[in-house]
């Protein structure tokens, strides 16, 4: 699924209207009307109160159309003019006229004087800026907004939480409305998936307002959401005359200093994405504790040995729970020094490579790097908002010729060019252990010859349904990664069900 920004989300609106013979006022009547039915979900019609502050652009008339179908419900409703502008769009004015009609009073605001009490509402619907702001709010709207976030009422926002840019960060001394409830239209917007803001709309929805789907498959963007139509159509069928040969070795490199686990959680996550055989390597004083838990793998004493007596690696992962010490850095040079075809690395792989980055000139193209946020910083430094970690990151895998996940709420994939954003997971997810079984998600496909792109973007994106799957027998907070290790299988199983 894409990401647009505001112009391009303007062209795809214009493509629909003029392809589906509708009027910019009929677009956003269907627009509203599905909201309203989200919205409909969320209130109490006989008891609650409805604030409902309208920009004077095409918002706003989403706010408008809103106020007229609360009303024709008998919904309490109170509706008022956040007027920044004399110039208002035609649809706002279509739908100002059709309130006025039904002799719905609507209050204006445009200074601070006339901000209302707010004590009375128990539902405010932002509708005051969407996808169009590009430039600071107005002081009165910012004080407004400071008081919309202040009162107890559930707030839901229309589109995107006013004050919100689409492709730009807030100044620490701007508002936006924190809303409860985003009712988005048709795709996501890139700053609901950034944690600084994204922070503040934990919850959005998506709404479907039928956009020309040729349209948005033409539009190119840099940006894209992860889901499960984009991933069902990587996963391979594996073929009836198949044998383990033909799903790839893997090496996983990792568990030292007591440190085991991790890289038997990964050889485990391995074992359930499909690669044909698992060799782990780790301090010998854990190779029981591996025969235990991962008896499907075949345990590597000598890896040196092991690297070079086998060019034949389909993918090598490296780093869980390596540590730091002199052996941990022989070991990344005789990896450096096999330049595998598929190199995964995480973890101490990566704090190895911070510290030497004379290393990173010598990773093998298209490695992969599954840094979380802390990692990402000593790789590329430190940055000053979210849309410049974007760009640190793009710049770093350009360099490098790398590709780079940033773990995260919606996990974020790089490879130079594009961004993809993982849709599932839940942060039940935020513990120690769900990196290391990522690593083996993917180490795993990339050892089944997936495009490496493609490897990340399906492991990612199964790795969270896994934990959201696990959630029918574990909370977010009892949530472990050997759980998501054993709700792999469900995870594989809901992409099957939708391969051809
Ligand atoms: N396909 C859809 O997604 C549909 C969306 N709809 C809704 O329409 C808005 C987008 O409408 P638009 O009118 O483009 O944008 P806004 O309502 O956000 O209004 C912003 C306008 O105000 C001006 N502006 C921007 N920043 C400021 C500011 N800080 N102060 C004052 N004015 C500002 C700007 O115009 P300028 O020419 O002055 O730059 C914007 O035009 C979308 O979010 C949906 O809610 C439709 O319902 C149909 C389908
Ligand atoms: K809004």
């Amino acid at each position: 699924m894409k990401i647009l920004n505001a112009k391009e989300l303007a062209e795809v609106d214009a493509f629909t209207m003029n392809s589906q013979s509708l009027s910019d006022w009929e677009l956003m009547e269907r627009a509203s009307s599905r909201a309203f039915l989200e919205i409909l979900k969320k209130i109490n019609p006989e008891k609650d109160f409805v604030y409902i502050f309208c920009g004077t652009s095409n918002n706003g008339g989403d706010g408008l159309a809103l106020a007229r179908m609360l009303n024709q419900k008998q919904v309490k409703i109170r509706v008022f003019e956040v007027a920044y502008s004399s110039s208002t769009s035609k649809a706002y004015q279509k739908n100002i006229k059709f309130l006025k009609e039904n002799r719905i009073q609507i209050n204006t605001v445009q200074n601070q004087n006339e901000i209302p009490d707010l004590n009375p509402a128990t539902c405010i619907i932002d509708a005051i800026f969407g996808v169009g702001l590009n430039r600071r709010m107005p002081g009165f709207i910012q004080e407004l907004v400071k008081k919309i976030n202040l009162t107890e009422a559930f707030k839901i926002s229309i589109d995107v939480p006013s004050g919100m840019y689409l492709e730009q960060s807030i100044e620490t001394d701007e508002e936006f409305v924190i809303s409860d409830l985003c009712l988005t239209f048709q795709l996501p917007k890139l700053p609901f998936l950034l944690p600084e803001t994204g922070h503040y709309v934990e919850n959005f929805k998506l709404i479907d307002i039928g956009l020309s789907e040729e349209k948005i498959k033409q539009t190119k963007t840099p940006y894209n959401y992860i889901t499960t139509s984009d991933v069902s159509s990587i996963l391979k069928k594996r073929a009836k005359f198949s044998h383990k040969g033909s799903f790839g070795n893997a090496l996983l490199i990792g568990g030292y200093e007591g440190m085991w686990g991790s890289v038997i959680m990964t050889t485990q996550a391995c074992l359930r994405s499909g690669a044909g055989k698992v060799y782990t390597h780790l301090d010998k004083t854990g190779r029981l504790v591996l025969a235990q838990h991962a008896l499907e793998s075949i345990y590597i004493q000598n890896c040196p040995k092991a690297l070079k007596s086998n060019p034949n690696w389909n993918a090598i992962g490296v780093g869980m729970g390596l540590g730091l010490s002199n052996n941990a850095v022989q070991l990344m040079e005789e990896v450096l020094a096999h330049q595998p075809k598929r190199l995964l690395l995480d973890a101490d792989a990566i704090n190895l490579l911070s510290k030497q980055k004379n290393w990173l000139k010598l990773l093998p193209k298209n490695s992969v790097l599954t840094p979380h946020i802390g990692e990402l910083k000593r790789l590329v430094g430190e940055w000053d908002n979210d849309f410049d970690k974007l760009n640190k990151a793009k710049q770093f895998c350009k360099t490098y010729q790398v590709v780079l996940i940033i773990k995260g709420a919606h996990t974020c994939i790089c490879d130079g060019t594009n961004f993809y954003f993982n849709s599932s997971g839940n942060p039940g997810l935020a513990k120690a252990g769900s990196g290391d079984v990522l690593a083996g998600v993917i180490t795993a496909l990339l050892a089944q010859n997936y495009k490496v792109l493609e490897a990340c973007q399906l492991g990612v994106y199964l790795h969270g349904v896994a934990a959201d799957l696990a959630l029918e027998s574990f909370s977010e907070h009892s949530l472990i990664a050997t759980d998501v290790i054993s709700y792999l299988g469900k995870a594989f199983q809901l992409l099957e069900s939708k391969i051809d």
